[in-house]
């Protein structure tokens, strides 16, 4: 579903996280003419713009790219890396002051009010996503500035509605949102790979242990979604009393505990980059 008119969207930083929302947006059917990026290097630009018929400048050919898209955009979508968040702000900083644009960032540890002070007044909307919003099954949570209006929260909602699912939350929880969905899908992918290994060690050949470890990934997910009924009871679903799926999860006993550490460390990584 295209997000309703939010006007001009300039990413600034479209790699991994941002070019996920860009070309989830401009599959939605948002117009190619009212989204810019702006990368580092020119290499990165170039196949921005050739693959997606876009605007896209980088700072190597153009040391005002920021501020120009920030000055063209109504909203700004800052998918740079968290340390090089502030710098950035400070700089398009005159592009933001009382102009009404819409900042959203998708940095991880990065507060709302390290953005504000980088740029007084600014409308900001931190948020979390993943990268699966590349094929518009996204999940995002979102918490709002104190200077963002309903309508700025309800702007960023709807940019990320088109390439998923939205949560608002309050900024507090934006850590334990990122532990869970930001870098989630990663350990779904690690937990794959697993599977893919584990299934060539049982004789299958990578190709048929690949395909049956991602189709089931993929099955699983689609399952937990569609079918409303929760994970702990998919699960008993599958696991005959006696049988097979019983015989291997008795090996996931610490999977509760691992999970737990894992979501842990990552609070804890996302609060330590939050300090200045
Ligand atoms: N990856 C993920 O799954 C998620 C990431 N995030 C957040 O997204 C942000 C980006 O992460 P990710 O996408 O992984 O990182 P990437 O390295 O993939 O992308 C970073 C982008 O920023 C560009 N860039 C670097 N410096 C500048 C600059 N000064 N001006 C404009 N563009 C610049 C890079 O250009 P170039 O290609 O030329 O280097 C690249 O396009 C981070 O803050 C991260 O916390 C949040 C949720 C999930
Ligand atoms: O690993 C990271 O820092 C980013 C943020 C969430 C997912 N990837």
């Amino acid at each position: 579903m295209a997000a309703a008119d939010q006007g001009n969207i300039a990413f600034l930083g479209a790699g991994s996280m941002g070019g996920a929302i860009l070309s989830g947006l401009l599959a939605s059917g948002y117009p190619a003419a009212s989204i810019r990026a702006t990368t580092s290097s020119r290499a990165s630009a170039e196949k921005l713009a050739a693959d997606h018929s876009i605007v896209a400048v980088s700072g190597e050919s153009n040391e005002r790219a920021n501020l120009d898209a920030a000055e063209w955009a109504d909203v700004v979508v800052l998918g740079v890396k968290p340390y090089r968040i502030v710098e950035l702000v400070g700089r398009i900083a005159p592009a933001l002051a009382s102009s009404g644009t819409l900042v959203v960032s998708v940095a991880a540890g990065i507060t709302i009010d390290a953005i504000v002070q980088a740029a007084p007044g600014a409308a900001v909307v931190r948020a979390m996503p993943n990268t699966p919003s590349l094929i518009g099954r996204g999940m995002a949570g979102v918490a709002a500035g104190g200077s963002a209006s309903d309508d700025d929260l309800e702007a960023a909602r709807a940019i990320l509605r088109s390439v998923g699912d939205v949560l608002t939350v309050d900024e507090a929880q934006m850590d334990a949102v990122g532990a869970i969905c930001g870098s989630g899908p990663a350990y779904y992918f690690a937990f794959t790979e697993a599977l893919i290994e584990a299934g060539k060690a049982l004789g299958l050949s990578a190709e048929d242990a690949g395909t049956l470890a991602v189709r089931t990934a993929a099955g699983a997910g689609a399952l937990m979604v569609e079918s409303g009924t929760d994970p702990a009871t998919l699960r008993s679903n599958v696991t005959s009393p006696g049988g097979t799926t019983e015989a291997a999860l008795k090996h996931f006993g610490p999977l509760a505990g691992m999970i737990a550490d894992a979501t842990a460390a990552a609070v804890d990584r996302s609060r330590e980059m939050s300090r200045p």
